[in-house]
């Protein structure tokens, strides 16, 4: 069930400060390939000017998502508005409003970066001195000066990304999409990717961005919808969602198979996580709480290699949505 944080109206009662348009949203969109359903009655709402990002697991449909709201996928059922243009009836118009960058990068490898910024430029019917003006602009604002006369082929995927959205802003879109924008980069190359979409909003743009970092999601929306197996499980700020999570929890972790094994029949009211030979139980991380916990592990036998205490984060939100401990992640934090 969908917690219900999320503004659905753009007209308040009086007295209420007006909301602010939305530059998306989409009401109902189901999609299946064969028997397989991959959106089942998906709602989403994002203001302009705002970040939404669109957290969920591998296969969890973020990317046909992404691919329905801008006009690559038709859904089989529900309707969507981008910048005002309903898909079904003015697709072309939607696609003019917005700009799309992750797993169908547009990026040549074969010709330099500047000359695919030059494409783009041509692509846009920018008169020519305007679009080397355009283009040199960016390259600068991207960190790619320097690289722009060489193949795109020997960037770095940090650059490539970047390579891929100052591309998209070629065409100075109002709302853009961004389908996984770190997946893969390094922590440091992560950080940048994080200025640049901070940068884009500070400029009034509208970023409807997927991940399956809670972090990122945390660090830069303004909204998060949760999306699980084709369905919102949750939506609102980070703050809200954190809310629904009751409290945080301590993690016992042991070094030896056979004491994990004996702790987690004798606690059985924890959580297991068989890998990480982890016990997690529910606790508000308080002081006292803490002092009967230690007293009660204890007294059946318990000595844990590590305790650690977490405050509730979205990683608890998931995982009380979810009933999983998090998305899978990569080897990015
Ligand atoms: N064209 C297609 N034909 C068949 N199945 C598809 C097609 N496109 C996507 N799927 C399936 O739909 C599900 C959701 O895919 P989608 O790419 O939207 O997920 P995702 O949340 O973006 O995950 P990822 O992070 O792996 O990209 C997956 O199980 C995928 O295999």
């Amino acid at each position: 069930m969908p917690s219900s944080v999320m503004p659905t109206s753009s007209s308040p009662p009086p007295g209420r400060p007006a909301a602010s348009p939305l530059a998306v949203s989409a009401v109902g969109l189901r999609k299946a390939y064969g028997d397989k359903v991959v959106l089942d009655g998906v709602d989403l709402s994002v203001p302009a000017g705002t970040v939404c990002a669109l957290l969920g697991p591998n296969g969890a449909g973020k990317t046909t998502v992404v691919k329905i709201l801008s006009t690559l996928v038709t859904p089989d059922a529900g309707s969507a508005r981008v910048a005002g243009h309903d898909l079904a009836v003015a697709p072309q118009a939607a696609r003019a409003a917005i700009g799309v960058t992750g797993q169908f990068s547009a990026v040549d490898g074969l010709i330099t970066g500047e000359e695919n910024m030059l494409l783009m430029a041509d692509l846009h019917h920018l008169p020519r001195r305007e679009g080397r003006r355009v283009v040199a602009e960016l390259l600068e604002r991207f960190d790619l000066a320097d690289a722009a006369r060489k193949p795109a082929q020997s960037y770095s995927g940090g650059m490539r990304r970047r390579l891929d959205i100052a591309m998209t802003l070629v065409g100075s879109p109002r709302i853009i999409f961004l389908d996984e924008p770190t997946t893969g980069l390094d922590p440091r190359s992560r950080r940048t990717m994080w200025d640049v979409v901070r940068a884009l909003v500070a400029d009034g743009v509208t970023v409807l961005l997927t991940t399956q970092y809670l972090d990122e999601a945390d660090e830069l929306a303004d909204r998060i919808a949760v999306l699980n197996e084709g369905r919102i499980v949750a939506e609102g700020s980070a703050d809200a969602l954190k809310r629904l999570v009751p409290g945080g929890h301590v993690r016992l972790r042991f070094a030896d198979p056979a004491a994990y094994r004996s702790a987690a029949s004798a606690l059985r009211e924890v959580t297991r996580d068989d890998e990480a030979l982890a016990l997690r139980l529910p606790s508000d991380g308080s002081q006292r709480e803490l002092r009967s916990l230690l007293d009660w592990l204890d007294s059946v036998g318990v000595e844990a290699d590590e305790l650690t205490v977490h405050t509730p984060d979205l990683d608890d939100v998931f995982f009380a949505l979810t009933g999983r401990p998090e998305p899978r992640r990569e080897a990015t934090s």
